[in-house]
């Protein structure tokens, strides 16, 4: 795994660091050679460095230095003289960098900065990093849309200027970044907000050739999941087993109005590898899944007058669901009264039970003002694996916005930490979506564009349910398996494009690549581990 960090914890790194011996002014050169090599990569002839006030800047005037001392042309722009810069560690390098051969221009006009940038193959950008925030002040609101308007490749120091490295906001002016090369650990604001809009491709320069043994002491606002985590978590398949032993899901969904939700759930828990599934849905259109779904029993739960469960679902449901290793409830469900009914009633079971779609919902009814007001509803000891898109998210927490990574993190954290279940994971469905457990915040890799289609969602908690199951409760950690999941579906999407082009994938064909994905994912695990196949 990567760790990911917030400001904050980059700056306990940092402490931690200088504590173990290697100084700020140290780290600040081996910045400056990092982002040097980044932009070496370009192989450029002509560099221009913007620097600002502060220790972003301290980075561009080392990595000048450097450029200069491989044979590349370089000039440095400042908004002050080297010897007024405040922060001692920066002048030092600025005065340095300076003495140099390096042409040195201190506040130019716009003109004479077009005039600058024209002839440059590469441009570093070390104007603002982890210190700032706001929206940018001058000079510097007019050198950034300058140089964005030249449409230059751009390396920015840390983060592009203009981009919050907390939140990922961009309140004015934001360096369009090529690379971003971020030191220590990528920053929150990367990943959040319009961070993965500005940034470019994200290196990350280690700095601190010990960062192993120390990154562990502060904590890690996320971590990147990597293929070779996954290998723990793959589901496995003895020799000896029948359809039971393999694990079953009940799933819990359907309404006369959406029984097409059911159906996917359903197939996709199979085709993840459950050899038992079974749906539970109001009668009315139990019928209708039994034709799609000739290998899966279907059961018809007393319904409602449209077609939706109805008040005696909620006590039939919990009988059942006590016979199977995994319940997924909601797709297709609506939230008419006897769902949330239902709902409540699995909550009090003591089956794994992951909640999606019209479950959530109906969770979201049961208290105003956000389920973590009232958590005792959801408290439980068996695993409990949320869903929640965004909106849903949001619903969940009484209204508050989550629009972003950052806003979707602490909305699950708030849900939580106000039930405090060890086993309990929110995945937080969104651009970039987040696994949140108890003690860990996990980003997979971003999902293509073909996932982006009605059902998808259906898709993902068939096939979270399905590996719940086939685990029979055996897993340390939740999150670590849904991110199999959620990496699996994230291959559906690429093989199901690679097959029917990525503008015209639909649901169903995500569920018939359930079986190559999870090849897939396994390969690329094993591959990045390092263990070749066959051998
Ligand atoms: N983490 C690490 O391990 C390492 C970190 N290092 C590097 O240090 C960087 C952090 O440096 P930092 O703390 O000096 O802050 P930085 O980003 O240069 O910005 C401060 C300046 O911005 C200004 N400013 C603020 N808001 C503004 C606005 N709205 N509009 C305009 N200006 C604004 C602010 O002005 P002031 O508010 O003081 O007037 C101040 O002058 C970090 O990103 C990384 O690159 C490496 O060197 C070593 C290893
Ligand atoms: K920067």
């Amino acid at each position: 795994m990567r760790p990911v960090l917030s400001v904050e914890e980059t700056l306990r790194l940092e402490d931690l660091i200088e504590k173990e011996g290697t100084s700020k002014a140290a780290l600040m050169e081996y910045a400056g050679e990092f982002l040097a090599s980044v932009a070496m990569k370009a192989h450029p002839h002509h560099a221009v460095v913007l620097v600002g006030f502060g220790n972003n800047g301290g980075d561009g005037w080392v990595a000048a230095d450097i450029l200069s001392q491989k044979g590349v042309t370089v000039d440095v722009v400042s908004p002050i003289e080297p010897n007024e810069i405040k922060s001692p560690i920066a002048r030092h390098v600025a005065r340095r960098t300076a003495g140099r051969d390096v042409n040195v221009v201190v506040g130019p006009s716009r003109d004479e900065l077009v005039e600058i940038l024209a002839p440059a193959d590469i441009v570093v950008d070390a104007i603002l990093g982890t210190g700032f925030s706001g929206a940018v002040r001058a000079p510097f609101s007019i050198w950034i849309p300058t140089l964005n308007e030249m449409d230059m490749m751009v390396v920015s120091a840390d983060v592009p200027s203009g981009l919050n490295a907390e939140t990922g906001e961009v309140e004015g002016p934001c360096v369009q970044a090529t690379y971003t090369a971020t030191m220590l650990a990528p920053k929150i604001g990367l990943y959040s907000g319009e961070g993965p809009e500005f940034a470019g491709d994200i290196l990350c320069g280690e700095l601190y050739d010990r960062l192993d043994e120390v990154i562990d002491d502060v904590e890690h606002a996320a971590d990147i999941v990597e293929p070779a985590d996954l290998i723990e978590y793959f589901p496995e398949l003895p020799a000896h087993v029948n359809k039971y032993s393999r694990g079953s899901v009940l799933v819990v969904a359907g309404s006369s109005a959406y029984p097409g939700a059911a159906i996917m759930a359903a197939k996709a828990a199979a085709r993840a590898g459950a050899g038992y599934v079974t749906v539970a849905t109001p009668d009315p259109c139990a019928n209708l899944i039994r034709m799609a779904l000739p290998s899966i029993p279907v059961v018809g739960i007393p319904a409602d007058t449209r077609g939706a469960f109805g008040a005696a679902a909620g006590s039939a449901v919990r009988v059942l669901a006590g016979k199977f290793d995994c319940v997924l409830c909601g797709p297709g469900m609506t939230t008419a009264a006897g769902g949330m009914q239902v709902v409540t009633e699995l909550l009090k079971s003591d089956v794994p039970l992951v909640l999606d779609a019209d479950a959530l919902n109906c969770m979201s009814r049961l208290a105003i003002g956000g389920i973590d007001t009232t958590p005792d509803v959801y408290r439980r000891e068996a695993p409990l694996i949320l869903t929640p898109h965004y909106r849903e998210l949001s619903r969940l927490v009484g209204g508050e916005p989550v629009e972003d990574l950052g806003t979707a993190i602490d909305a699950a954290q708030r849900l939580l930490w106000a039930a405090g279940s060890d086993n309990m994971v929110v995945v937080a469905k969104g651009p970039r979506t987040a696994i949140v457990g108890v003690e860990r915040v996990l980003l997979p890799k971003s999902g293509p564009a073909s996932l982006a289609t009605a059902g998808s969602g259906d898709v993902l908690a068939g096939i979270i349910a399905g590996n719940v199951a086939v685990s029979h409760g055996e897993v340390d950690r939740w999150e670590m398996q849904c991110a199999y999941s959620v990496a699996v579906h994230s291959f559906t999407g690429h093989i199901a494009a690679a097959a029917m082009g990525e503008r015209s994938v639909i649901a169903t064909d995500l569920i018939d690549a359930i079986g190559d994905a999870m090849g897939v994912v396994e390969e690329e695990a094993l591959k990045d581990a390092g263990i070749e196949l066959g051998a």
